[in-house]
């Protein structure tokens, strides 16, 4: 029997993206579809891509409507999951893109999101020690933020097997679409095109705690992080550079070989061989991670280097592939690694 899905904030990029990844599920039915200040349209006209929906008309976003579905994706901006959250069953699988119950601290939360901590829910990012564990059976699902996704799969190897220092620092790029399909003067497109820009510098980016939970988790130590996420003219991809100070003791060799190790089994995560680079064009509309490491012996630090869709692995084919282990149906099912080139 189909598992009938509703999709919160359909007319977003995020729930655009998990619609697109949906209609190729073989075990999913795609039942209401909600928005907000766009209820009442058809999605076709916001959403065009999505042909087989185009009929569909946007519903609001109650729980009435959401009622009567084995899956819930909550595609909202960050704070208005948690409310909805609490309106649906205990039965119901609810896998929330937004941030709201993603931290463990509740004082991060606050400090970076300015209201009150919802809760925690078991972490969608089943490539971390013991993720997968707790997303099976589970009928809430917290989906990583993008940068977050991208920079924890870079790191985690490395603080796992303490080759790390617990001083990280990481620049990433991010296309525009990271940034939501409200219009924002930042994201015109004469603001963007033809520029590369940084934001949030100097620890104000609110996926620094995330990613700090997420290494410190790994290292089982406190791990600080260095933080910049830059802004670059395309709409997809993220490329995450990511550095530390290595552990003595460290080669060319072992570094290698802790992520040989690492994504061995993994199935969307590629350790690239050697000479080459991760690129944000390779992953374009596929749920694949593109990793590589370099030892930079002179300066004493490993270097990891990650690429990623941000719409794909960064948010819907997260929630899919969650999804599926939650639901014990295989953990690729309706996901691709083959991507969109040139
Ligand atoms: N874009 C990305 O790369 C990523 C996004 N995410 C997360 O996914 C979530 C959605 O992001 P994204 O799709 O980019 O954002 P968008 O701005 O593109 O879409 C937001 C969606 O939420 C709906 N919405 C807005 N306000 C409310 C409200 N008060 N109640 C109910 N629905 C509301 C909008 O409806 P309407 O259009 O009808 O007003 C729209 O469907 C966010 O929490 C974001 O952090 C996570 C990882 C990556
Ligand atoms: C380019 C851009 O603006 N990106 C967004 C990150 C989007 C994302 O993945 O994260 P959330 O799910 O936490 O929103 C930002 O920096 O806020």
């Amino acid at each position: 029997m189909a598992v009938r899905a509703a999709v919160a904030g359909a007319s977003g990029y995020a729930g655009g993206e998990l619609l697109r990844l949906l209609l190729a599920h073989p075990e999913v039915e795609i039942g209401a579809l909600t928005g907000n200040s766009n209820a009442g349209q058809r999605l076709g006209a916001l959403q065009p891509h999505l042909l087989p929906l185009a009929a569909r008309v946007l519903q609001e976003t109650t729980p009435e409507v959401l009622a009567g579905h084995d899956v819930v994706f909550l595609a909202l901006p960050h704070g208005q999951s948690a409310a909805v959250a609490e309106q649906l069953g205990p039965d119901v699988l609810v896998v929330d893109m937004g941030a709201d119950f993603r931290l463990t601290d509740a004082a991060a939360w606050e400090r970076f999101y300015g209201s009150p901590h919802a809760g925690t829910w078991p972490y969608g990012l089943p490539e971390l020690p013991g993720a997968r564990a707790a997303l099976e059976g589970s009928k809430r699902i917290a989906v990583p933020g993008c940068y977050p996704t991208a920079v924890s799969l870079a790191l985690f190897p490395a603080y796992a097997a303490g080759l790390a220092g617990p001083e990280a620092v990481i620049v990433a790029a991010s296309g525009t679409s990271g940034a939501g399909k409200a219009p924002k003067p930042h994201l015109l497109g004469s603001e963007v095109m033809g520029s590369m820009s940084p934001y949030g510098v100097g620890g104000g980016h609110r996926h620094t705690p995330e990613i700090t939970q997420n290494l410190s988790a790994a290292a089982g130590e406190p791990v600080t992080v260095s933080f910049t996420p830059t802004l670059v003219p395309m709409p997809r991809g993220i490329l995450a550079t990511c550095s530390a100070k290595a552990a003595d003791g460290v080669t060319a060799e072992s570094l290698r070989a802790v992520y040989e190790k690492a994504f061995a089994d993994e199935p969307f995560v590629h350790l690239l061989p050697e000479g080459q680079w991760p690129a944000t064009a390779s992953v374009y509309g596929s749920n694949a991670v593109q990793v590589q490491v370099a030892y930079d012996a002179d300066a004493g630090r490993i270097i990891v280097i990650s690429a990623i869709d941000n719409l794909t692995k960064g948010t819907a084919g997260g929630a899919v592939q969650s999804m599926n282990i939650a639901l014990g149906l295989d953990e690729t099912t309706g996901l691709t690694t083959i991507g969109v080139a040139p």
